[in-house]
């Protein structure tokens, strides 16, 4: 058990574009007797809502993950709030994918911005790439509406909307007013009931991210008691945390979507030799290490790994 701060690896890393307001990306890392786990809950997250990230680092140390059934896991690029060419470039050096999903309705851009970033996302792309917005739960029903008309018709056809509106009961409404398919992300990951969204036929798609929602086997269990198709998506972990996404990804009776785990993309750095990026559009279905010399160049100061080893002993005190 890593009650010793020095069995805890806390790591930070700069984040090459802004996403959703961060610029560095942090957490700890900590070896079991399965293998390395990842604990990095976003800082707005309190202990009470950190338990579930901490049950899904435990898991990964300390059980085997259930036994993958795909060795190679679709995956879309990530593209932040960025300018057109900013975005055109991101595309093309994806390593391949055929799935972009970019952000929208970002504090201070303008529709038109939005238009011109998926109009360059799907210059790049060509016409069979498939292309998903996520907006974060920024807009109400109505504005939500308008949106898609204009945004579908920008990106030459949109394959789904993630988040468009807060709430199950927004995205149930927004979902009898459009044609574009309805993913549920925070809807899924910050609710009390994860099964409300089925329930209300509010999405055609649900987001599963394994440290909010407490393990592989966790979101395992929910995907077949949801019984909609799942998208595995990251919490922009570390290559370490990202095996977490990727094993759920290959345990899943079905897998119709490219994931959101393409991440690693996003950071400066990794703690691993080989990190998770994408070859032809898809990731190997593998475990990587950290690399020591990797894991000492991404380490955090005094003042942040204080503030991590608190966390954990919070969270711990719960468990
Ligand atoms: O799904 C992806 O392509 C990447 C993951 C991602 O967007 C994300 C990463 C960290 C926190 C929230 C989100 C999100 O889906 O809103
Ligand atoms: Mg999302």
């Amino acid at each position: 058990m890593p009650r010793h701060p020095a069995d805890l690896h806390v790591w930070s890393v700069p984040l090459r574009t802004r996403f959703r307001g961060l610029t560095v990306r942090d957490g700890v890392l900590l070896r079991g007797p399965a293998g390395w786990a990842e604990f990095s809950p976003f800082w707005d997250y309190d202990a009470t809502e950190s338990a579930a990230w901490w049950r899904a680092a435990r898991e990964a140390a300390d059980v085997r993950w259930p036994a993958p059934l795909r060795s190679r896991i679709p995956v879309n690029v990530t593209v932040p709030a960025v300018d057109p060419e900013t975005a055109h470039r991101i595309v093309l050096a994806s390593g391949g994918c055929r799935t972009a999903k970019v952000k929208v309705a970002e504090p201070g851009q303008s529709v038109a911005d939005e238009i011109a970033r998926l109009e360059a996302v799907r210059d790049a792309l060509g016409p069979g790439g498939a292309i998903r917005i996520d907006a974060n739960a920024a807009w109400d029903v109505d504005t939500a509406v308008a949106r898609l008309v204009a945004l579908d018709r920008a990106a030459g056809g949109l394959e789904y909307a993630e988040q468009p509106v807060p709430g199950v009961d927004g995205l149930a409404a927004l979902r009898r007013r459009t044609h574009v398919p309805i993913a549920a992300d925070e809807s899924i990951r910050r609710a009390d009931d994860p099964l409300a969204v089925a329930r209300a036929h509010a999405a055609d798609v649900v987001v599963l991210k394994v440290q909010p929602l407490g393990g592989v086997r966790a979101c395992l269990d929910l995907a077949e008691r949801i019984g909609l198709p799942v998208v595995v998506s990251s919490a922009l972990e570390s290559s370490v945390g990202l095996a977490a996404g990727v094993a759920l990804a290959a345990a899943l009776p079905e897998l119709p979507y490219a994931c959101g785990l393409a991440t690693a993309q996003l950071l400066s750095a990794d703690v691993v030799t080989d990190p998770f990026l994408p070859v032809d559009g898809a990731l190997d279905v593998r475990r990587p290490e950290p690399d020591p010399a990797l894991l000492a160049a991404a380490a955090a100061d005094d003042d942040l790994t204080a503030r991590w080893v608190d966390r954990v002993a919070a969270v711990e005190a719960r468990a």
